[in-house]
């Protein structure tokens, strides 16, 4: 039943998926069957929520609070707010409906319970974030120089005191942090905290990390929720904090943040959502944050979004509020997001001019370990095709791990299948291609890699064997939709081709496949790396793009075309060099030598001697014995580096080990 699931291999990541994908109409169509009205919202089904006790009849009180997701199903009552699957709702009101009751007691999902491990660790959270919470101080009781220092060092200089306190924005004075709250829009009560914190690199640059408690991938907060009325029609959703605050303060309008920025929009938060008939998007000033907004405005429904272009005139909105622009004006000039298939020059001369003056971000993100490839492909770009081929056996899996390993560790949202090895072979190459090192000698730093590989933006699809190409497909629909995943890597596509119809010849079953993930790639602004595997060829000649398994199919769909070579050679038996056959961005191609290292499995260099903790540097004069223990994740040079503080003595607090269970955004929280 379930296909997609997070590294931590228990039952509680993976994520109810059903084979037969689910569609709008059925679940309106279970719900008529029902008796249960409903309206049609954006990305959600509006129903009166069945954990309530129903409004007396014709008092026009009736409280449609219950959302349904039109994609997945999954629901959320945000007066109760108990949230679940589609298969957890259907049950709820077979259960109703049997008991021939009206309404259901929350407790009946609420009470599910948590295994024991699970409740203390949530405990502890809470406990963690009121502890943040207490004795960080209000921005009116800090001293006005203080005041005056912190905005400097977080560049809001142009943000009121009055703002700030509108927000709740508290400073944290040990960790010397901006502490951002997520109250519950329900009740107001404290759910969590971000941490935003700024130090100065040996260079001079300003670099910013943050932290949250709950730990990210349970972190749902979308910041200034409180703050939003219930007749409230239009918003701005920003990336940051702080960015909410400058839209806020300069136009007088509704703002929300995202609680990860660009790199995701969970689902859970759609509801939130549902009562803008107009939201735009001002996610940053880049063109990362332009392509977020227009994936992002599918998911909420394009006919009501806008979007902000960035542009020298149209930074970030802290930026443009420092920079004394006119952001009324910058929100009245968005563009909406709905466009027409057939578009004139006029409307896509913006994106040329984008294009052209940004030909760095163009070329999309750059590996960190594989400088060679920056030189050639230029980067790693969404939406793309790449076939990957190689003789058997020699490392197309291993090399391919570490590649994706290097773009997830920045941030871009990964989707494996891996039909050939399993999850837990494949998650231990990478973990040890991530600590560059041979973890079976150094046990003692398990936790501590693990811990920190956790937190990498990395799915799995549970696939094994033999696989049929479209439930494939809709696996990898529903992680796009779940988790923005921007990256899924098939290894490999012979695992596709017993499934389908046998009655028709091979190759031209290898042709159907690649053109339908050529398609999911462009229609879901996706990157998809396809290994194939070479036909037979004489042991010793090289590879070349016309020794790719079947037709010319797959290197004509390809954008990139990438070739491990083998030379068997006596004297240099593992020696591997990777050829780009084909670019089509800029049509740069060339080949460069691999360095393979048999104890770290990586293709780079290992580390030299024991790795080190990074530790974050702690005002001493401040200092509580309890102030260190607390996750960052730099977001202003490399989006996801995370590097873990550690304490001296505080146990168990959120950053320690295994502080919150790897759950996913699609998960059932139970709150
Ligand atoms: N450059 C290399 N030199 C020597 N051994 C390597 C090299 N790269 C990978 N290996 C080792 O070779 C084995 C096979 O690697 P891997 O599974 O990545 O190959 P593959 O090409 O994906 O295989 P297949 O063709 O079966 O799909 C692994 O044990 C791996 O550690």
């Amino acid at each position: 039943m379930c296909n997609v699931r997070t590294l931590r291999i228990d039952a509680k990541s993976i994520i109810d998926f059903p084979v037969q994908p689910l569609t709008v109409t059925d679940i309106k169509q279970y719900l008529r069957s029902k008796d249960i009205p409903f309206h049609d919202g954006y990305s959600c089904l509006h129903a009166p929520s069945i954990f309530l006790e129903p409004a007396p009849e014709g008092s026009g009180r009736e409280n449609y609070s219950l959302f349904i997701d039109k994609t997945t199903g999954q629901f959320l009552c945000k007066e109760t707010l108990v949230e679940g699957s589609w298969e957890d709702l259907q049950d709820c009101i077979e259960v109703m409906l049997n008991e021939g009751q009206k309404s259901i007691s929350p407790n009946v999902l609420l009470g599910f319970p948590e295994s024991l491990e699970e409740q203390e660790e949530i405990e502890m959270e809470m406990k963690e974030v009121q502890r943040i919470w207490s004795s960080s101080v209000p921005f009116s009781d800090l001293l006005e120089e203080e005041v005056q220092l912190v905005k400097t060092m977080f560049q809001i200089g142009k943000l009121t005191n009055a703002t700030l306190k509108k927000f709740g924005v508290r400073f944290f004075k040990p960790t010397k942090s901006l502490v951002f709250p997520w109250f519950s829009g329900r009740d107001s009560g404290l759910r969590g905290v971000k941490l935003l914190s700024a130090a100065v690199k040996d260079d001079g640059r300003v670099v910013y990390t943050e932290a949250t408690v709950p730990k990210v991938s349970s972190y749902h907060n979308l910041f200034g929720l409180p703050l939003m009325g219930r007749k409230d029609g239009e918003v701005v959703l920003t990336g940051r904090e702080v960015d909410s605050m400058a839209v806020s303060q300069a136009t007088g309008l509704p703002s929300l943040a995202l609680p990860r920025g660009v790199s995701c929009l969970p689902p859970i938060l759609l509801p939130y959502l549902e009562q803008f008939k107009k939201v735009t998007l001002w996610l940053g000033g880049d063109m990362r944050s332009w392509e977020a907004s227009k994936i992002f405005s599918r998911k909420l429904g394009l006919k009501r979004c806008s979007l902000i272009r960035p542009g020298e005139f149209q930074p970030c909105p802290s930026e443009a509020l420092a920079q004394g622009r006119n952001l009324v004006r910058i929100v009245k000039a968005s563009i909406p997001a709905a466009h027409k298939s057939i578009v004139s020059f006029k409307q896509l001369r913006e994106d040329v001019y984008g294009e052209l003056a940004n030909v760095e971000q163009v070329a999309g993100i750059q590996w960190s370990r594989f400088l060679e490839l920056n030189r050639i492909l230029k980067g790693h770009r969404k939406g793309e095709l790449t076939v990957f081929t190689g003789p058997t056996g020699s490392g197309k899996t291993t090399f391919i791990s570490e590649c994706a390993l290097d773009l997830c560790m920045q941030g871009v949202n990964t989707l494996w299948g891996s039909f050939e090895i399993n999850n837990v072979r494949l998650a231990k190459i990478m973990l040890t291609q991530f600590a560059k090192q041979r973890l079976e000698e150094n046990l003692d730093q398990y936790d501590m890699w693990a811990d920190k590989f956790e937190d990498l933006p990395l799915y799995f699809m549970t696939f094994h064997g033999q696989q049929n190409i479209k439930t494939v497909l809709d696996t990898m629909q529903h992680a796009v939709y779940l988790y923005d995943i921007s990256h899924v890597i098939i290894d490999n596509l012979q695992f596709m081709m017993g499934q389908e119809n046998l009655s028709l010849d091979k190759f031209a079953v290898q042709d159907h496949i690649i053109g339908a993930f050529r398609k999911f790639a462009t229609n879901s602004c996706c990157h998809v790396t396809l290994i194939i595997h070479p036909r037979k060829e004489e042991d010793d000649k090289e590879l070349q793009t016309a020794s790719i398994f079947g037709t010319a199919k797959a290197s004509q769909e390809a954008d990139n075309v990438l070739i491990l070579q083998e030379k068997k050679l006596v004297t240099c038996p593992g020696r591997r060099s990777l050829q780009v056959a084909k670019n089509r961005f800029d049509g740069d191609v060339g080949i460069f030598p691999l360095e393979f290292n048999k104890a770290s499995l990586t293709f780079t260099a290992p580390v030299k001697g024991k790795q080190k903790l990074r530790k974050v540097a702690v005002d001493k004069n401040n200092s509580t014995e309890e102030t260190e223990e607390i996750e960052f994740k730099e977001t202003s040079e490399k989006p996801v580096k995370s590097a873990k503080a550690k304490t001296k003595t505080v146990k168990g607090s959120a950053a320690g080990k295994g502080s919150t269970k790897g759950s996913t955004d699609g998960e059932r929280k139970n709150q």
